[in-house]
């Protein structure tokens, strides 16, 4: 059975769509069929897998969704890349934005992605939906069509105040729209290990949350190597594969491959 993960988290630049990227390719790494959503409009998941002109693009999830809202037939395999390392992904660029706008007016505006998934997801293991910097429409979206939600959490400072807006909003969606959608974690990203940022923020959560929020064991280091990767339009399994990321990375990979189906 597919799983749908969507990756979230309102703050940006906290490692959502190196995330996306580097589980996605774990997990197909590991035998896994993988499909990888971009739901931002900035395409920075699609310069992270080599397209580096993601505006130029002539089918992305854009016209999918459009096709949806139209309730035209989407072809199979539409608006799909096949990606040398081994997933496929549908990239997103600058229109997305305008699509959020007009949803306004859609009928069924929050299922729009879900109908859309619904129709392919049988061809997957996973889908991971790369969710952008916003709770807006498109992320409400991906809520909607999601079995769980992997929160990126930046261990650069006390992040609780948005994990709280977060966490009602897909409590929100859980009760109205999505009673399958549950969190399948929080990942603390670019750590420095030479402070106790990530001990401290762990701590916070769980005073917050105490145990009702999983807390995933491995957490990812800040590195230059990371960062690399987005500009070299590849994994960190490729551009670093000895490295700490990649192995951080490989054991996140691990244990969404342990949680149970
Ligand atoms: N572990 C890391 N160490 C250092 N830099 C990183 C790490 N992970 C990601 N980065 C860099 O930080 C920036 C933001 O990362 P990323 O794009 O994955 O975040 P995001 O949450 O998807 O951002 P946005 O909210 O804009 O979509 C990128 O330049 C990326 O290369
Ligand atoms: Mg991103």
């Amino acid at each position: 059975m597919c799983r749908i993960i969507a990756i979230a988290n309102q703050k940006g630049g906290v490692g959502k769509t190196t995330t996306c990227v580097n589980l996605g390719i774990g997990l197909a790494r590991a035998g896994e069929k993988v499909l990888l959503v971009e739901a931002d409009a900035q395409g920075s998941m699609a310069v992270s897998l080599g397209i580096q002109e993601p505006d130029e693009l002539d089918v992305t999830l854009v016209n999918i969704m459009e096709k949806i809202i139209n309730d035209e037939d989407v072809e199979p395999g539409e608006g799909i890349i096949h990606h040398e390392e081994g997933i496929d992904f549908i990239p997103a660029n600058i229109e997305l934005a305008g699509l959020e706008t007009s949803l306004v007016n859609v009928m069924c505006r929050e299922q729009v992605l879900r109908l859309y998934l619904d129709g392919i997801k049988d061809g997957y293991d996973y889908i991971l939906i790369d969710c952008m910097p916003s709770l807006g429409m498109i992320t409400i979206n991906a809520l909607v069509a999601a079995d769980s939600v992997l929160i990126p959490v930046e261990a650069a400072y006390l992040p609780v105040k948005g994990l709280q807006q977060l966490i009602k909003t897909i409590g929100k969606v859980h009760r109205r729209l999505n009673p399958r959608l549950s969190i399948l974690g929080i990942l603390l990203t670019k750590v420095d290990r030479r402070t106790n940022f990530a001990k401290d923020i762990s701590e916070q959560i769980r005073e917050v949350y105490g145990n009702n929020i999983h807390i995933f064991e491995n957490c990812i280091p800040m590195s230059v190597r990371a960062a690399e990767t987005t500009a070299e339009g590849k994994s960190i399994y490729l551009h670093d594969p000895k490295g700490i990321v990649a192995e951080e990375y490989r054991h996140l990979t691990g244990e969404v491959l342990a949680d149970e189906k």
